[in-house]
């Protein structure tokens, strides 16, 4: 049976567990739950906190994660990215006190706060930088003004904690974070995710591309298919009205609008759109 570490709490919680649902797998239902069997997948699904999500996979005792890039990043263990799964984005990023006039030069010989000292002692040591490195929790953004640091490392998402706290961001993000699938770093794991992988890229490309369906002139065909030209190639077939085709391709969720404007110009009518709950390409 597959084991698969998934966040019990925290911001990708909901969203990982709502995207092995809709891969097919059975979830928990009671947040309390840390462990449930889905016999029918064979897959045992343990939820844990996602920072030790990494620890758990790269030593082995559990077979595959779902954690953020910047938590695998941090812990340094033998695990590797095998899918990005689209959700929890956010950057890591330097943040000084407004004012201050910080940049990337004056990082050496400060004090840095952090919840993710591997972040930064790897960025430190990539620059030959010396630092002090003052690990926290969380709530990192206190930190400057209760006097323990000079800066901080830390997630940014909409940026609203930051300047609540009147820090403002310089330099280069250090790296930049989605939720990802991960593996032991060894032969075995790609052979033991293919199934999951398969499943969660279906789930992937359902929420990006939706199905398009319309009529158009058969003389007008070429132009309206090179607006829809689908992934392998759009399927065209006859209606019972002369000289007249029915098209269906997928496209890009983000452009459908604009593609049916310009089908609509173009003479196409009819022109649908619906979701596309699962797929393999
Ligand atoms: N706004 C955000 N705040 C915190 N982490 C975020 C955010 N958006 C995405 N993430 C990602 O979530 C992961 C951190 O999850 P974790 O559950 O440890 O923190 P959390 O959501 O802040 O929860 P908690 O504060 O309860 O520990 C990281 O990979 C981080 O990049
Ligand atoms: O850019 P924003 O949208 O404001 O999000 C980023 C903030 O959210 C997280 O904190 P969280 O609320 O999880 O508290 P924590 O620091 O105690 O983890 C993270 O550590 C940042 O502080
Ligand atoms: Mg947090």
């Amino acid at each position: 049976m597959l084991r698969i570490a998934v966040p019990n709490k925290g911001t990708l919680s909901a969203p990982a567990a709502q995207m092995l649902r809709d891969a097919g797998y059975r979830q928990r239902t009671d947040a309390k739950d840390l462990v449930c069997r889905d016999e029918d997948n064979n897959v045992e699904f343990f939820y844990l906190r996602p920072r030790d999500i990494a620890t758990y996979v790269g030593s082995g005792d559990l077979d595959l994660g779902i954690t953020g890039r910047d938590l695998l990043v941090d812990s340094g263990v033998p695990a590797r990215e095998l899918l990005d799964l689209g959700f929890g984005g956010a950057t890591f990023r330097w943040a000084a006190p407004a004012g201050a006039s910080s940049s990337e030069s004056g990082i050496g010989g400060s004090r840095i706060a952090t919840a993710y000292p591997g972040v930064v002692e790897r960025y430190l040591a990539e620059r030959d930088l010396k630092a002090e490195v003052v690990r926290l929790d969380g709530a990192v953004e206190n930190a400057v003004r209760l006097g323990v640091a000079d800066l901080i490392a830390d997630v940014v998402e909409t940026g609203t904690t930051l300047r609540q706290a009147g820090l403002v961001t310089f330099g280069e993000p250090l790296l930049r974070s989605s939720a990802i699938l991960i593996g032991r770093d060894d032969e075995g794991t790609e052979a033991k995710a293919a199934q999951l992988v398969r499943r969660l890229q279906g789930v992937l490309v359902a929420r990006s591309y939706v199905m398009l369906a319309y009529d158009v002139r058969a003389d007008l065909l070429e132009n309206a298919t090179a607006l829809t030209p689908g992934i392998e190639s759009p399927t065209v077939s006859p209606l019972h009205r002369e000289g007249w085709v029915a098209v269906q391709a997928m496209v890009r969720r983000a452009e459908v609008h604009r593609i049916m404007d310009e089908l609509y110009e173009l003479g196409a009518r009819a022109i649908l759109v619906t979701d596309i709950s699962n797929c393999r390409l």
